[in-house]
């Protein structure tokens, strides 16, 4: 049983670690941290936890933390970690970071991209970026993928892996319901702007871009850049991410239908699918389903991928990080059937 502190309780990720950890079998959350409603219940502030915890919001103590836990779960803002986490990366404490903070290697990536001041060097080269689903959590830092970036890996990865595709020919137009924005309130997000409504965002600007190419780059050295695209789409979870590439000379359709086969067969949490799937599919699992279409007239493969933002896009992800990094069966507390 490990002892759990998690920090942004008030956010939306931190809500659904907080459900996802709360029937975890190995799993007892002690502390719950924001840096608003302290001293309240929480389930005074969340009142649709009322009967289910006595715990009380407080302020993130690093040492009481590394005192009365084993491990720290960062649901913050991006440039809250970056921060607050550095003591326990010097005691080499525990740590799933689901921000952006500790995921792009190189410190001028993030100023750029993240418009802040990185974390130095030394604190960055400790954490582990870890796609869940392909790699095993082994530093004790892990920085948990962003939610456009899991649902693009996943989709990419063995086309990019197995070198079947052009690499210059990768486009990728992905949609976000509304929970991915967070909590805060803003003029973009109000209910009349959302509903019965689509919106293009970020356009060559998202902060999912470099650490979707760092990736990318890891697995084939030869790749250099995507054109990737994010949208806003009136569901309140779900990514749906829809990618084009051109299949390299001589690469049939019914290779890379094998290649999916061979990445994903004994994964819990990638489903390929027969049919192209939907956002439904997925609402409330941990699970990213993809499906393939191939086009003989313009050689273009269309991959879809759907994952639920806050599970496999966030907390899933992260308890399933927490999962590995501890040794318990990967699919502990995270066995859901989607959400009808
Ligand atoms: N929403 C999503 O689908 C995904 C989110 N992420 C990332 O996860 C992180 C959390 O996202 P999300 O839940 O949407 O964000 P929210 O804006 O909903 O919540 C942010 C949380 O951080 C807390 N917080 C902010 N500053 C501090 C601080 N200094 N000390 C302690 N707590 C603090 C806030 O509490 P308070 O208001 O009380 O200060 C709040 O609880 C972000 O980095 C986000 O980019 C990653 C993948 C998907
Ligand atoms: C719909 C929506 O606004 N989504 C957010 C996802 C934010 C996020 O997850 O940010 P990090 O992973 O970088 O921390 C966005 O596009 O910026």
């Amino acid at each position: 049983m490990k002892k759990i502190t998690i920090v942004g309780i008030t956010g939306y990720s931190g809500l659904e670690l907080f459900r996802l950890l709360s029937f975890h079998a190995e799993a007892e959350v002690v502390a719950v941290c924001a840096t608003s409603h302290i001293g309240e219940k929480l389930a005074d502030a969340v009142p649709q936890f009322e009967g289910l915890t006595e715990l009380v919001i407080s302020e993130f103590d690093v040492d009481l933390a590394m005192k009365n836990s084993d491990v720290v779960f960062f649901a913050t803002s991006s440039g809250v970690s970056l921060k607050l986490a550095l003591p326990l990366i010097e005691a080499g404490f525990p740590v799933i970071d689901l921000s952006g903070d500790f995921r792009l290697k190189n410190p001028d990536d993030y100023e750029k991209w993240y418009k802040n001041t990185a974390a130095e060097n030394v604190y960055l080269s400790k954490a582990k970026y870890n796609l869940a689903d392909l790699t095993t959590a082994t530093a004790t830092y892990i920085a948990n993928p962003g939610c456009y970036a899991t649902a693009t890996l996943l989709a990419l990865a063995p086309l990019v892996q197995e070198n079947l595709i052009d690499l210059t020919s990768i486009i990728v137009d992905a949609k976000s319901g509304l929970s991915g924005a967070g909590k805060k309130l803003t003029e973009s997000s109000h209910f009349v702007d959302v509903s019965d409504n689509m919106s293009m965002y970020k356009v060559n600007q998202h902060q999912h871009i470099p650490e979707i190419a760092q990736q990318l780059h890891d697995w084939n050295e030869d790749f250099e850049a995507l054109q990737f695209t994010t949208s806003l789409i009136p569901v309140t979870r779900g990514i749906f991410a829809s990618s084009y590439v051109k299949l390299a000379d001589s690469v049939t359709f019914d290779t890379v239908k094998n290649a999916y086969q061979k990445c994903y067969e004994n994964k819990n949490f990638v489903r390929i699918r027969r049919q192209l799937p939907q956002i439904k599919d997925v609402v409330g699992t941990n699970f990213c389903d993809i499906g393939l279409v191939y086009n003989e007239k313009t050689n273009i493969l269309t991959i879809v991928s759907v994952i639920d933002n806050l599970m496999k896009g966030a907390a899933g992800q992260a308890v399933q990080n927490f999962n590995q990094l501890f040794g318990f069966a990967e699919t502990t507390g995270l066995q859901f059937m989607p959400m009808i």
